[in-house]
C-alpha cells in the first residue's frame, strides 16, 4: 500500500473543536505517503484515538471516507481490513494492550508467533536493549512499570513492522530521555523498512524532528 488518504473525515458522535482552525485536517483532504513521517499534534479529547482508530479500520463511526490507495476502507470486508494489518497498517493503541501474564518477551513475539525466523529474536534483543528493557524480558507483563509496558509494545510494533506505522500518545509514560531513544528506534527501523509513521501527539516532541506537522 502507498498511501492512506483522509477524503473529508468527520467523526458522527462529536463535531471537533478545532473544525474551524485552518490547520485542522477534518473535513480535508490529507494523503499520508509511505516512506514519509508525519506527527499530528491535538489537545486531548479532539479525536486523536477516534482518527487513529479509524484509519485503522475499527470503527467506521465518521462521514467521509479513508482510502486505503484508491479502496474505500467501508467497502472492504473484515477479513480484508485483517489482512491489511498484517503487513500494510498497524497501531500502537494508548492502553498498548499487552497480555498480563505474559512476560515481555512472549508479549513482544506475540506480532510474530506464527513466523519463525532468527531475525525476529536478533531484532527482539537488540530493540529490547535500545529501550533499556532486557532485563525485563522474561518478567510478567503486569509486573512491570507503564512506562516498561510502553518501550515493550514499541519493541512489538518494530519486529515485524508494516508499511504504516501509527503510534497513538504511545510516550506517554516515557521520560524525555526514553521518548528521545523510543522515537530514534521507530525512525530508523522505518527509514530501512521504507514505512510511514503516524504520530499522534498532545504535544510536540521535546527534541528536534523533521517529521511533517499536522492538527485535528
Ligand atoms: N464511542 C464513542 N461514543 C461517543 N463519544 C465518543 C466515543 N469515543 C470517543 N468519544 C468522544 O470523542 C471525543 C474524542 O475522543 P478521543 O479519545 O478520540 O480523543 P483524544 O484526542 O484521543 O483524547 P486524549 O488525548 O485525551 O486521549 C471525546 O470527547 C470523547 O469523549
Amino acid at each position: 500500500m502507498n498511501s492512506i488518504t483522509l477524503h473529508h473525515v468527520i467523526p458522527k458522535f462529536f463535531i471537533p473543536k478545532t473544525l474551524d482552525n485552518s490547520q485542522s485536517i477534518w473535513k480535508k483532504v490529507s494523503t499520508f505517503k509511505k516512506g514519509h513521517f508525519y506527527i499530528i499534534i491535538a489537545p486531548s479529547g479532539s479525536g486523536k484515538s477516534t482518527l487513529a482508530n479509524a484509519v485503522l479500520g475499527n470503527h467506521f463511526e465518521y462521514e467521509g471516507s479513508i482510502l486505503y490507495d484508491n479502496l474505500d476502507l467501508k467497502s472492504l470486508s473484515i477479513e480484508q481490513i485483517v489482512n491489511y494489518r498484517k503487513n500494510e497498517v498497524q497501531l500502537l493503541f494508548q492502553d498498548i494492550r499487552l497480555i498480563n501474564d505474559l512476560t515481555i518477551r512472549e508479549n513482544i513475539a506475540l506480532r510474530v508467533f506464527n513466523k519463525k525466523n532468527d531475525l525476529f529474536e536478533t531484532k527482539l534483543l537488540a530493540y529490547a536493549q535500545h529501550l533499556g528493557i532486557s532485563h525485563l524480558l522474561e518478567k510478567k507483563a503486569k509486573n512491570c512499570s507503564y512506562g516498561e509496558r510502553q518501550r515493550a509494545a514499541i519493541v512489538r510494533s518494530l519486529i515485524h513492522p508494516a508499511e504504516f506505522l501509527i503510534y497513538d500518545e504511545c510516550f506517554s509514560h516515557l521520560d524525555v530521555e526514553n521518548k528521545e531513544k523510543a522515537f530514534q528506534l521507530i525512525n530508523k527501523v522505518a527509514i530501512e523498512e521504507g514505512s510511514a509513521v503516524l504520530f499522534f501527539e498532545l504535544n510536540d516532541f521535546p527534541f528536534s524532528h523533521d517529521y511533517n506537522q499536522l492538527n485535528l
